[in-house]
């Protein structure tokens, strides 16, 4: 049987706030810290570690997590979940995201449909469709090769996927699998939509429209502005437009595409990468082996999130640190910080996928919840970040928890050697440098140059980001994302949150404003 009860009613949560706490510095100074290095990780799947040595956790605070997820039962909820129970309460919907790269438990059947076979057979149609567009079997009006594709949303139906393309883009050059060059319109901002219309060779272009609910503000004024430069081109908007959307949309139904492809309500937004919202991309960018191989990882590092034993669970034992930092050290914010430019937006996508989902001050039940949640995530591509916001992160007055992510390869393999080493060897110097800096910290009686230490940080290493280990990655962020929701006990998978902003901004245009909404709206020549 199942129990959803909050955080600070669970005994073993009581008893993790008593365990003493680790001195970082001293844990991670000399051998004892060298021994940390190599016990303290876990294996994920396609062929990435999770090590935690440098988090501010021993044996004991560690056994205290475990029982923690056992009293909480993580694994227990992640398995009704994939079976089909309605865990979004708020919505009173199903959570799929999982079927769509994998089964991991029973058939689940939701508004009479079996729905494994219709996310398989989503995928089967959109890989159909690419394979025809990559042949010249679907063409533009003119009989034509599309050589660029379009992704037209926001939010959800644009972050994941975007970051995900940009991951593999170089990848897949190298590999002899780049298909089409993608290019993404999500803001309203007119100069957004202008600014890719300019860059691309419109006749030559296949757009993706891409709004789960189909009546998402920007994305609709996206599409008109779209349609408006295809017209002016004196070219058949039809010809050159596909949606994805859920069956129930109102774009389901419109003759206005060239073809349509479905996901459902039980696919959260920012859960979507894997559903037809990443797939259609992905697969016209790249070819829907790839795309294949981006689910395989995912559902690889799925199976792995079923683990009881949390200590074989990467995602279970990163969610259950996490909260140890929120909840028992108070740590309010999370950066993440890959060392690789392919993951220039994975932040990004991240930011959504964790404050979105667990930035939330009410539980399941909607009562208010008396600790801490979702903590505010940032991030930026190491070295990057480092000649930017390290400063505060070494030395500022607030301790950021901090999530490494590097490989030993680069994608492109093009590398220089300068002073004996080659640039992708001082990328993965300048992550392990940076770790140790965090954790030990350097003693200096000028206290301005003084380093405190004790700054905990996680790393997943991994050999190259490709395919596998791209949905691996983003699976255990997604599966993190929801064991800490299940800790918490708040649903991860509405966003009521995002709503109150839509509706004011619609008064402002009608021009039903009044007090201070009037006086912005005027301000900004409104
Ligand atoms: O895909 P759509 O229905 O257009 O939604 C796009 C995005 O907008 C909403 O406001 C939500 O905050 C996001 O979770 C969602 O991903």
């Amino acid at each position: 049987m199942i129990t959803w009860n909050n955080l600070d009613t669970l005994a073993s949560f009581k008893e993790l706030e008593k365990v003493e706490r680790v001195n970082l510095v001293e844990a991670m100074t000399g051998e004892s810290g060298a021994e940390r290095v190599k016990n303290y990780s876990v294996p994920m799947a396609e062929g990435l570690t999770y090590n935690y040595a440098a988090k501010q956790v021993d044996d004991k605070i560690l056994a205290a997590l475990a029982k923690l997820a056992d009293e909480a039962q993580l694994a227990e909820k992640f398995e009704a979940l994939y079976n089909g129970e309605v865990i979004n309460t708020g919505e009173k919907r199903l959570v799929l995201h999982h079927m769509t790269r994998g089964q991991l438990g029973e058939a689940v059947e939701a508004d009479g449909v079996d729905k494994r076979a219709f996310y398989t057979e989503q995928q089967a149609k959109i890989a159909d469709f690419a394979n025809k567009v990559h042949a010249g079997e679907i063409t533009n009006g003119a009989g034509e090769k599309f050589t660029t594709v379009v992704q037209i949303g926001i939010g959800g139906s644009d972050l994941g996927p975007r970051a995900m393309y940009l991951a593999l883009e170089n990848w897949a050059k190298k590999n002899d699998t780049f298909k089409m060059e993608a290019k993404f319109i999500s803001n309203v901002d007119p100069d957004d939509a202008a600014a890719v219309l300019n860059s691309i060779d419109v006749a030559h272009s296949i757009f993706v429209l891409v709004s789960k609910s189909g009546t998402t503000l920007e994305t609709l004024t996206n599409e008109s502005f779209v349609k408006d430069a295809l017209k002016n081109a004196g070219l058949d908007a039809s010809k050159h437009m596909i949606a994805v959307t859920s069956e129930t949309s109102p774009l389901a139904k419109s003759d206005d595409y060239l073809a349509a492809f479905f996901m459902d309500d039980y696919i959260g937004g920012r859960y979507s990468s894997t559903s037809a919202v990443g797939g259609a991309v992905l697969s016209l960018a790249f070819g829907p082996e790839v795309f294949a191989q981006f689910l395989d990882g995912a559902a690889a590092e799925d199976a792995l999130s079923k683990n009881k034993d949390v200590f074989k669970n990467p995602a279970m034992l990163d969610a259950l640190i996490g909260v140890y930092e929120r909840n028992v050290l108070g740590y309010p914010s999370t950066a993440v910080l890959p060392y690789s430019q392919a993951l220039s937006r994975f932040p990004a996508h991240l930011q959504q996928l964790d404050m979105e989902s667990n930035g939330k001050s009410v539980n399941r039940f909607g009562e208010p919840v008396n600790y801490p949640t979702g903590p505010v995530i940032f991030g930026e591509p190491g070295t990057n970040g480092q000649h930017s916001f390290y400063q505060l992160l070494h030395q500022g007055t607030d301790i950021v928890p901090l999530q490494f992510v590097g490989y030993k390869n680069s994608q492109m393999e093009t590398d220089v050697v300068i002073q004996d080493s080659t640039s992708q060897q001082k990328l993965c110097a300048n992550v392990a440098a940076q770790i140790v800096a965090f954790a030990c910290g350097k003693s200096d009686e000028n206290r301005n140059k003084n380093f405190e230490g004790g700054r905990p940080s996680s790393i997943i290493i991994g050999e190259q980001v490709n395919p596998g280990s791209l949905g691996a990655l983003l699976a255990h962020f997604e599966n993190k994302v929801m064991f800490q929701g299940f800790v918490w006990n708040v649903n991860s998978f509405d966003q009521e949150g995002v709503q109150l902003g839509k509706v004011l901004a619609k008064r402002v245009l009608a021009h039903e404003t009044e007090g201070a909404l009037k006086v912005f709206s005027d301000l900004l020549n409104i």
